[in-house]
């Protein structure tokens, strides 16, 4: 059907019209989305500081790796140098494998603990440390974020005002201290099961190396979480590793993996779970640090040898915790998840189900964990 001129021109206004209008809008979406992919890449530290790399395409990679994981934060040298009152020794917490460690109160009130060492600044440490910033669970330390300047390499952690778990089950001299009733114990050995679950459930699962009863800290409820994730890797990619301030690390390594060739499987991370597993019921160190020349079976040996030569495992169980039914089965679960063969040994999921187990029937169902926690330190108190 013919159309009438006029209404033929209509339509076309229309048209032009309509297609003016949505490009307009195209481009302002375009114009949108351009301006949020700025600011993201915006809040990520520019790699301009005065140490950072002068390398172009090194510089995009770790904004780009940074803009990716949205969660490491690259703090300025200033702004942790406030924080630890100039790195005040009396902030010092301790001292590692990486290296010194500090306590520190930023301007937003979160406090932290800082792990720093002197090193030139590396691509790889921010990649690495992206990476392991995007870890986050419940039972695992969250690492913050990263700084490189004035020649050092930091690690800034979330603080964990309540220690490592081998600062509560023995004194400085290696003897027991029974601070820790069953219960308390049971809920760390859960949350430390949980957090290591949770790395393996990666794909590729990430494997801690270096899993052991001073790498599980307790919150101000006495939560446990595993830290010092993925810290094996940046040391082997450094020359100026420190050595173990407490040279237990050995003590938990699986030897399937020490003395064979060297893999990094989760099955290994399940040995040295084993190993914390003995320490902790047994309240006896995995190495008398108070004595560590001194030859004497490892931990798992003598448990072991219990193990062999009588039917119980009563004689191995911390005196605090002696009668308490469900120590035993916890001994035993150590024992076989430091099997020799690391097929025999069961996986972290495994074991999580079996001390969660052991834990309901120790509530009663009723019982929250950490009850008992008393030392919290608060941001107000940390520079008194
Ligand atoms: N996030 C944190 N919160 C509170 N204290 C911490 C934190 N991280 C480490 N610490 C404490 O700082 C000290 C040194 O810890 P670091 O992890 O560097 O070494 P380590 O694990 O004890 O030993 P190594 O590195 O030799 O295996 C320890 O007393 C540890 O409990």
């Amino acid at each position: 059907m013919p159309q009438n001129q006029d209404g033929g021109h209509k339509s076309h206004a229309g048209a032009i019209a309509g297609a003016v209008v949505g490009a307009v809008v195209l481009v302002a979406i375009s114009i949108g989305l351009v301006s949020l992919c700025l600011m993201r890449v915006r809040h990520w530290p520019s790699a301009t500081s005065d140490t950072a790399s002068s390398d172009p395409s090194a510089q995009e990679g770790a904004i780009a790796a940074a803009v990716e994981a949205q969660h490491a934060k690259q703090f300025a040298f200033q702004e942790l140098d406030h924080a630890t009152k100039g790195f005040n020794p009396s902030n010092l917490i301790g001292r590692g494998r990486f290296g010194l460690v500090y306590k520190g109160l930023l301007e937003d009130g979160t406090i932290v603990a800082i792990k720093t060492r002197a090193s030139a600044p590396t691509q790889e440490f921010v990649t690495e440390v992206v990476n392991l910033s995007q870890l986050r669970h419940k039972n695992v330390v969250s690492l913050l974020g990263f700084c490189q300047e004035h020649d050092h390499q930091m690690l800034v952690y979330d603080y964990l005002p309540n220690g490592s778990v081998s600062s509560h089950l023995c004194d400085p001299n290696g003897n027991p201290t029974g601070e820790l009733d069953f219960k308390q114990r049971v809920a760390i050995a859960l949350g430390a099961a949980r957090g290591l679950e949770y790395l393996h459930s990666g794909n590729p699962p990430r494997v801690h190396q270096d899993f052991k009863t001073s790498n599980v800290l307790l919150d101000e409820n006495l939560v446990a979480k595993v830290t010092d994730v993925g810290l094996s890797k940046l040391l082997v990619t450094s020359h100026n590793a420190m050595p173990s301030a407490n040279g237990s690390s050995s003590h938990f390594a699986d030897p399937a993996a020490v003395y064979n060739t060297y893999r990094v499987d989760p099955k290994s991370d399940v040995y040295s779970y084993g190993v914390f597993l003995l320490e902790l019921i047994s309240g006896r160190q995995a190495i008398n640090r108070s004595r560590p020349a001194q030859p004497s079976p490892g931990i798992v040996e003598w448990a072991r040898s219990l193990q062999e030569s009588s039917s119980s495992m009563e004689g191995m169980v911390d005196k605090s915790l002696v009668g308490t039914e469900e120590a035993g089965t916890l001994l035993l679960l150590g024992l076989h998840c430091t099997a020799q063969s690391p097929e025999k040994r069961p996986t972290m999921s495994q074991v999580s189900q079996q001390v969660e187990r052991i834990l309901d029937k120790e509530r009663g169902g009723i019982v929250a964990a950490g009850e008992g926690a008393t030392v919290v330190t608060l941001g107000s108190e940390l520079f008194k």
